[in-house]
């Protein structure tokens, strides 16, 4: 058989980066009090990925990271490690999460084990660059966003920070419910995603891997979202 391409698959290649028609980075400003150092976090979940540490050039474009699991997997705990890493590279970082998630208050984005960096919690995304305001937004290098299973415009939101804006988002959120259904908007932005990490618990039980989460109370079974 030819090797040579069909004439449809020669319509289609590989984009190392996507093309970036809109990027308009500005240079680094320090505004936003999230400091190098600020926090100490354990070493346990590995910091390096792709692309999460190279700078931005004027003419890169954004990227989109996704990280993923069932609840206790230390997805915010990778989360925190990777916008450290950020800010410890000098870029511009703001940290968003759900404000339905209120259980470690509402000003920080907070680990199981008590690791916190300050966030804006919000009921929606997009009301984030309202709330934040717009030259503190263009100043931004990065956003990261936890709990992003509640986030219903997920989807559009990444889309225009990455592909319109520029920027660097890290997503942290739920990808199923604890019956295992698509939870949220989590797996729309799978499409958009330059890296896609899938950490696994401790079975509670066994002590083995955990991929999934069982909800111990049997009430409201058929709700993904019992935060409500
Ligand atoms: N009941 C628990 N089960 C599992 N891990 C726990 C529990 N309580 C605290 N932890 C700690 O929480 C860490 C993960 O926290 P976190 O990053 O917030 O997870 P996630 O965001 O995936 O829910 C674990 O590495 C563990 O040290
Ligand atoms: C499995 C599952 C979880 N939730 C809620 C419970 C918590 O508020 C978050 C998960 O937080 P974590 O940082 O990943 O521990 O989601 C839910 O509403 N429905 C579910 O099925």
């Amino acid at each position: 058989m030819s090797k040579k391409a069909t004439p449809l698959a020669s319509n289609f290649f590989s984009l190392a980066s996507k093309p970036n028609l809109f990027s308009n980075l500005h240079s680094p400003i320090s505004y936003f009090p999230l400091k190098p150092s600020m926090i100490s976090l354990p070493s346990k979940f590995p910091t390096q990925t792709r692309c999460v540490h190279s700078k931005p050039s004027l003419s890169s474009s954004g990227e989109i990271h996704v990280i993923v699991g069932p609840m206790f997997a230390g997805k915010t705990t990778t989360l925190l490690h990777r916008v450290q890493a950020e800010i410890n590279d000098g870029r511009n970082v703001a940290i968003i999460k759900s404000n339905k998630d209120n259980r470690y208050g509402l000003d920080s984005v907070v680990t199981h084990d008590g690791v916190k960096l300050p966030c804006c919690a919000l009921p929606n995304l997009s009301s984030f660059k309202q709330n934040f305001g717009q030259d503190a937004y263009d100043q931004l290098d990065v956003i990261g966003i936890d709990e992003a299973q509640f986030f219903e415009d997920l989807y559009d939101f990444c889309h225009e920070v990455a592909d319109h804006d520029g920027k660097t988002v890290i997503v942290a959120g739920l990808d199923g419910d604890y019956l295992r259904r698509s939870f949220g908007s989590v797996l729309d932005i799978i499409p958009l995603a330059d890296s896609v990490t899938k950490l696994s618990a401790q079975c509670e039980i066994c002590g083995k891997r955990a991929a999934f989460h069982l909800k111990k109370d049997r009430g409201d079974t058929d709700r993904t979202d019992w935060r409500d």
